[in-house]
């Protein structure tokens, strides 16, 4: 197993570090444009850029939710304005002191950072409907500038807050803090975006329901990254309001969100380059042109945004790299993904599923009825049945427990009880659904190293390396051949590959009992060979329980040790593939002549 498995390399020889070498380059470039900046610019621009950083800081925020987790918001000023204002509040009622500057810092951070675990959970609870985001996001800081403005003398009002005592900084300090502070901000995230944690974030946008039947609860993925990039923008909204001297309510509110918004898409969303370049560009230019067009301007603005978004529907970004990439032609990297054999404890007892008088009903159409089955590791059980039988609504019953509509299943001892999938994972459940369900952005080793999220823990810092995986599905990715494509992305794999990886990435978490949803739908016939050989092993080498579900007979005879036929949601027979081949009552159901 060791030699198969060093065999399946995408570069091991290449430190873990390589792949944070350019956005490190890219680091250092930037602090040399933000040190030497104040020598050759303008009191004006100068002035201008100091602000733009600290929107550009934002933008950023916005770029990894909306760029790379794929939530639109427009509530990401809000966080910037309640960072702001905590410390104009605090500056302006309780004094500029050594205390009050430490109580500013650690409510600009907070502050934003519960309000963002608010939306986020308001968002996102298991339960709320995709539009609630929106919502959400619209209503959000609508509701923040209306505190803001009936706040009377404590908030300003309309008026704002002026005057306060701040930090007594040279502008040329203050240049090099907020240009300082967004090649930080950016370098940091940009190392987060290469880490593995960053290529779950980018799950999350591709398929929450493989993520969540991987284990991982989408959900709270999502409420903690908006909690914590609410907390950023919120550290940037105090530098803002103590480099300006001055809040008002606008920094709050839905108008700023979507102008971060416009920023982040004329840069290039997912990018993170994009959106400073977006910031930096459109705030200087609306500096110089706003004052000589100034009701022109919005509407120039306004135009290229259209324009951008139906020319380059990605941003400006693509461009800008491309002339990059002719001026500074980088040799591409090898990935150093490196698939390793997994130390998962081996379980002693026999991994087992039980189904108890499982029932189904949509309103008063009853889908299932009074199914009782037992499947034993070692077993693999193929259920079969005309079309509409149920077995699809069966797999959906076994995998969440929010689908029943009475009865009982209990994987290795523990009830599902209405636990949702992620939970049920955990119980040692794997499930592959009938169309390959992965993720298409990433690649075939960052998807199988988030696929382990569970069991091994992602890093924040540190690319993919080591992906460790069980026997399983060591011997599914050398009878596909997989393991040749580690650095390519899923998008671009065949469909027989795509099913195979779907296939390892289930494997990956070492569950006991596995469903497995028509797995060989549309693969040719050497594909389908390799696919049954392999799945035959996990249940007679290893021990697992497998649930098929499939509509070829002879390939079922092949492979199965017990065939389950269900017929108008009961079970009509479970016994041994030649006592189901050589039911008469099998074939008449099948012949269309089936009882009722
Ligand atoms: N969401 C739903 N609302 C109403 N009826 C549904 C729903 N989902 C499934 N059904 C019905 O439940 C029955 C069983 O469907 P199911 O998909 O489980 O059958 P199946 O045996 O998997 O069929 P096939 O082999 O064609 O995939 C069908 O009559 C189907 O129309």
């Amino acid at each position: 197993m060791t030699d198969a498995a060093t065999a399946i390399t995408g570069g091991a020889s290449l430190s873990r570090f390589r792949p944070l070498a350019a956005p490190l380059a890219a680091a250092v470039f930037a602090a040399i444009l933000v040190a030497v900046g104040p020598y050759l610019l303008g009191h004006y621009a100068i002035n201008i850029l100091i602000r733009a950083f600290f929107y550009a800081v934002v933008a950023l925020t916005l770029d990894i939710l909306w760029g790379y987790a794929g939530i639109l918001t427009f509530g990401q000023a809000a966080f910037f304005g309640i960072g702001a204002y905590a410390a104009a509040l605090i500056f302006t009622h309780l004094g500029f002191t050594t205390e009050t500057i430490a109580l500013a810092f650690l409510l600009a951070i907070v502050v934003p950072m519960i309000c963002g675990l608010l939306v986020g959970w308001l968002s996102f609870y298991t339960g709320a409907s995709p539009l609630y985001a929106s919502v959400v996001s619209l209503a959000f800081p609508i509701v923040i500038s209306q505190l803001i403005y009936s706040g009377g003398t404590f908030t300003g009002s309309s008026s704002g807050l002026v005057g306060y005592e701040t930090f007594d900084i040279r502008t040329k300090t203050w240049f090099w803090i907020a240009g300082g502070g967004l090649v930080l901000a950016g370098t940091l995230l940009a190392v987060l975006m290469r880490s593995e944690l960053g290529r779950l974030i980018v799950a999350v946008r591709d398929n929450e329901t493989r993520l969540a039947y991987l284990g991982i609860d989408p959900n709270k993925v999502k409420i903690a990254l908006t909690a914590g990039l609410a907390g950023i923008a919120g550290l940037a909204g105090l530098g803002y309001a103590s480099f300006s001297g001055v809040v008002a309510p606008e920094i709050t509110g839905f108008v700023f969100g979507t102008q971060l918004i416009i920023y982040v898409a004329l840069g290039g969303r997912g990018t993170l380059i994009g959106p400073i370049v977006g910031t930096l560009g459109i705030e200087l230019m609306s500096a110089y042109l706003s004052g000589d067009l100034p009701y022109v301007w919005q509407l120039i603005v306004g135009l290229v945004f259209v324009v951008v978004i139906i020319v380059m529907p990605k941003g400006l970004a693509p461009l800008l790299a491309g002339a990059v990439g002719r001026l500074l032609p980088l040799p591409r990297l090898a990935s150093t993904a490196r698939i390793v054999p997994a130390t998962d404890p081996v379980a002693t007892d026999k991994a087992s599923i039980d189904i108890r008088d499982v029932t189904k009903s949509f309103g008063s159409l009853k889908v299932l009825q009074g199914i009782d089955l037992s499947i034993a590791g070692g077993e693999l059980v193929s259920l079969v049945g005309p079309n509409g039988a149920g077995k699809t609504t069966l797999m959906r019953c076994l995998g969440d427990g929010a689908e029943r509509s009475g009865g009982s299943v209990t994987i290795d001892g523990h009830d599902i009880g209405a636990r949702p999938p992620h939970s049920i994972v955990g119980f040692g459940l794997g499930r592959k659904f009938q169309m390959a369900t992965i993720f298409e952005s990433l690649t075939v080793g960052e998807s199988l190293r988030v696929a382990r999220a569970r069991i091994d823990g992602l890093s924040p810092v540190l690319p993919i390396s080591d992906i460790a995986l069980p026997a399983t599905a060591l011997a599914v990715m050398e009878a596909t051949g997989l393991g040749d494509h580690l650095d390519r992305e899923v998008r671009h794999l065949s469909h027989g590959q795509k099913q195979a990886l779907e296939l390892t990435m289930v494997l990956a978490m070492s569950p006991r009992v596995i469903l497995l949803d028509e797995p060989t739908a549309g693969l040719t016939k050497v594909d389908r060979q390799r696919i049954g050989g392999a799945l035959a092993s996990l249940a007679r080498d290893h021990g697992l329980a497998v649930i098929l579900v499939e509509h070829d007979l002879d390939f079922v005879r092949t492979i199965s040790s017990r065939v389950v036929v269900l017929h108008q949601g009961r079970i009509l027979l479970d016994g041994t593939v030649d006592e189901v081949v050589h039911s008469e009552l099998v074939k008449s159901v099948y012949s269309g002549a089936g009882h009722d």
